[in-house]
């Protein structure tokens, strides 16, 4: 599992390694990570050309520590100091002693690559103007030092200009920006170094192949179907049928031993998916996708069961209260965005934020869908997904979606887990189906099986 941990706990975490550690030792593992990760970055070392942002603060001093070092092995390395006579003075002398050259922001000339060692953890969001008027001189890939500066690190938003990195090498542990968009997208590829700090719980990670496989339910050796769990699906209507073959074609993904479709679609859900049967006990129920005015109905009658529910797409509009029973919400931002009575911007710029307060207020756990879905639950973790594509965002993908989770959450799983496991599953489905190219959402569903089985095979060696 990868965790995500905030300013503050990685201040503490760091301090208590300070305190047993000689001056200016942890600086320096930082520094050799990032210098690695630099020549990995650029290929070649010596003559390779590089120029350094570097302000006020320790972040600054990391990048000039690992200019130092590529320029003693033959790089031309360039700084801009922005942080003026407050730039980190012993990181300053070695730089200087290793050959390493200061520049002003006129002087600035053609590079290789542009290491944002401008703000790291003790960043306010935003860019200073000089900074700003320096990033527009020079066209390179850019090497973010931590995290990419002026993004809001605690939360992932990015309320105000900021750098768009290529690379983003981070140390002792991820922090949210790295996991959650609109910041992620601004950190390219992330690569953490190690800095053997003790880390307390996080409460923003990222599941991996290995925790789902974990969390997968598999049938025992004894299993018959009504052990595996039974889901109900209560969706689709006459304006929709689609959704309803679409969630059927998710939940009937194999990894449950049973689904019930009670609705106004049947004949069309039995045409794709004639293992489904009719009304009965069920261990979980999935209402509204596609559910029109068919919605309100189906959530009271799955509420009467007293079973978990997830409740998605037009059964969101008539949740006015907490749900009696537990339960998945499975909004979009629009969608979310009218469950707070928020613009949907607000949600798409603040979607960590937003996701907490919906589970808060509804006492839910909520899966916000997106590129980087977040499955929140109430007053507690959030699980990032950073499976997918882009190839996902089509029409009745989240009806795939909605199937898969009420079918995890029928055979067993807490919603917040059916939530982050089916938001991964269905993500690296589609990665394995269509990386680079076009897919629907029931050639999505089909390939979940296969995905499935080869995470249970052969976790470490998925396209996941
Ligand atoms: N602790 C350790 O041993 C280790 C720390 N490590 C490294 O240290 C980093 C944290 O360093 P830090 O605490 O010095 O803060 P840092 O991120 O450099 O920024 C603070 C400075 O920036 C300024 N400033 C603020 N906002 C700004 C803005 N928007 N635009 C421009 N400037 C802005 C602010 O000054 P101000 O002008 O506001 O007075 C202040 O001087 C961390 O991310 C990691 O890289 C690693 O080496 C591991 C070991
Ligand atoms: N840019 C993106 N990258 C990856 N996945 C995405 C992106 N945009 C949307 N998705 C995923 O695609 C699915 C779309 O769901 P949804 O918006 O509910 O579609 P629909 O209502 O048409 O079924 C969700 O699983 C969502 O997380
Ligand atoms: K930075």
């Amino acid at each position: 599992m990868r965790e995500a941990h905030t300013v503050e706990q990685v201040r503490a975490a760091e301090d208590v390694v300070l305190a047993r550690v000689p001056d200016g030792a942890l600086m320096q593992r930082a520094a050799g990570g990032l210098a690695s990760a630099l020549a990995d970055f650029l290929g070649r070392v010596y003559g390779a050309r590089v120029l350094l942002l570097v302000g006020a603060g320790n972040n600054g001093g990391d990048a000039l520590y690992a200019g130092a070092s590529l320029a003693r092995r033959g790089a031309q390395v360039d700084a801009v100091l922005l942080g003026g006579e407050r730039t980190h003075a012993a990181g300053l002398a070695a730089y200087r002693a290793a050959g390493g050259q200061v520049v002003e922001p006129a002087q600035v000339r053609d590079t290789d690559v542009v290491v944002d060692g401008i703000v790291g953890i003790g960043g306010t969001p935003g860019l200073r103007a000089e900074a700003m008027a320096v990033l527009d001189m020079v066209d390179a890939p850019v090497v973010a030092v931590d995290v990419p500066s002026g993004v809001d690190v605690d939360t992932g938003e990015t309320p105000e200009a900021h750098v768009v990195a290529d690379l983003t090498v981070t140390f002792g542990t991820l922090k949210p920006c790295h996991l959650i968009d609109p910041a992620a997208q601004a950190c390219g590829a992330v690569h953490l170094v190690d800095l053997g700090l003790d880390l307390p719980r996080a409460d923003v990670v990222a599941l991996q192949a290995p925790e789902v496989r974990a969390l997968l339910p598999r049938p025992t050796p004894d299993a018959h179907k009504y052990t595996r769990g039974v889901v109900g699906l209560r969706v689709g209507s006459a304006t929709y049928p689609g959704a309803a073959v679409l969630s059927a074609l998710g939940a009937s993904s194999g990894l449950v031993g049973m689904v019930r479709y009670v609705g106004s679609a049947t004949d069309q859900v039995l045409a794709v998916a004639p293992e489904i049967v009719g009304a009965g006990r069920v261990q979980a129920w999935v209402v509204g996708s596609g559910g029109g005015d068919e919605a309100a109905e189906a959530l009271a009658d799955a509420f009467a069961d007293e079973v978990p529910v997830l409740i998605d797409a037009d059964g969101l509009r008539h949740l006015d209260a907490p749900p009696p029973v537990p339960a998945l919400l499975t909004p979009h931002a629009g969608e979310l965005a009218a469950m707070l009575d928020v613009p949907r911007d607000d949600v798409e710029t603040a979607p960590l934020r937003h996701a907490r307060e919906a589970a808060d207020r509804f006492g839910a756990a909520v899966l916000l869908k997106g590129r980087r879905t977040l499955v929140a639950e109430p007053g507690g973790r959030v699980y990032v997904n950073t499976t997918g594509t882009p190839w996902l965002a089509t029409a009745g993908a989240g009806d795939v979606l909605g199937g898969l989770c009420g079918a995890l959450m029928a055979a067993g799983l807490e919603p917040v887990l059916a939530g982050a496991v089916g938001s991964w599953v269905a993500g690296a489905a589609a990665s394995e189906l269509a990386a680079d190219g076009p897919l629907t959402a029931s050639q999505l569903a089909r390939a979940i099986p296969g995905t499935v089985r080869r995470l249970l095979t052969d976790p470490e060696d998925g396209p996941w």
